[in-house]
């Protein structure tokens, strides 16, 4: 692939979110450049609250718009669990960024898992397979679909999206999105995108905060060991940086970017 990930540190989340916004709307304009729209995949965790402080603050410019009107959004993993649970990845996006959202603004077109097919996670990976066909057929290879962004959290276990280390879903090379059944990580049944879709996406993020990823974060970048986040870093080279605060990144001797586009 070329290059390594680059690994951009704030001193805080508040540092750390314009800089997010800056990369994410850099990704929107490409995207519209290329095919009109946004194709954005969000995962779960703390990434919506960290997203949305990063783009519900005021435009300072025209160039720094989010274009929602142009947004897809997908969802990197989800779990097995009504739209409106607690548990839900989709319940977390509307609370923490798109129920904020100015009501007479433009808006995002949201593509949340469908909750009809719940009762068995094969057949609820495949709807939302189903679901990115049907939006990216036509317009990328269909061989995979090329997200023009994937936005991602790093468990401290160094699982991303629903895909966990040592688990045999990392070697899955035909399906664009899986079914777990086994999540260490509550709840057990979850849907997620396969490590071939991410690491095929045009540019992928991490966005990981605080003391409690340091260790984590060490092994990725120092051993990798195989740990999902790592197979990310391997699979994306450069078009793959990682949003992250000084705590989260205390003692890793992996060289740090100054941030810039
Ligand atoms: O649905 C999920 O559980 C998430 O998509 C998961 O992959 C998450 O991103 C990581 O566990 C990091 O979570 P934190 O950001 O909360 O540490």
């Amino acid at each position: 692939m070329g290059g390594q990930a680059n690994l951009y540190s704030f001193p805080t989340v508040d540092a750390l979110a314009p800089a997010l916004r800056a990369y994410v709307i850099h990704c929107q304009d490409a995207g519209i450049a290329r095919h009109g729209v946004f194709k954005v995949a969000v995962s779960g965790g703390s990434l919506p609250k960290t997203l949305a402080q990063a783009l519900l603050a005021s435009a300072t410019s025209e160039a720094d718009k989010v274009r929602w009107d142009k947004w897809e959004i997908f969802f990197a993993d989800e779990r097995a669990v009504p739209l409106d649970h607690a548990d839900s990845n989709y319940g977390l996006l509307r609370a923490e960024l798109l129920d904020k959202l100015p009501a007479d603004g433009p808006r995002p077109a949201v593509h949340p898992i469908d909750p009809s097919l719940l009762d068995d996670t094969q057949e609820l990976a495949d709807g939302y397979e189903q679901e990115l066909v049907k939006s990216f057929a036509g317009r990328d290879s269909v061989r995979l679909p090329i997200f023009d962004l994937i936005l991602l959290g790093c468990g401290p276990d160094g699982h991303t999206c629903s895909l966990f280390p040592g688990h045999e879903l990392l070697r899955e090379t035909a399906a664009w999105v899986a079914p777990i059944e086994d999540s260490p990580k509550p709840p057990p049944r979850r849907v997620t995108l396969t490590l071939p879709v991410v690491t095929h996406a045009v540019k992928v993020a991490f966005v990981a905060t605080g003391a409690g990823k340091k260790e984590v974060m060490k092994e990725i970048f120092e051993q990798g060991n195989g740990l999902p986040c790592a197979l990310v870093n391997e699979g994306c080279g450069e078009r793959c940086s990682w949003f992250v605060d000084n705590a989260a990144v205390e003692g890793v001797t992996y060289p740090r970017r100054p941030f810039s586009l």
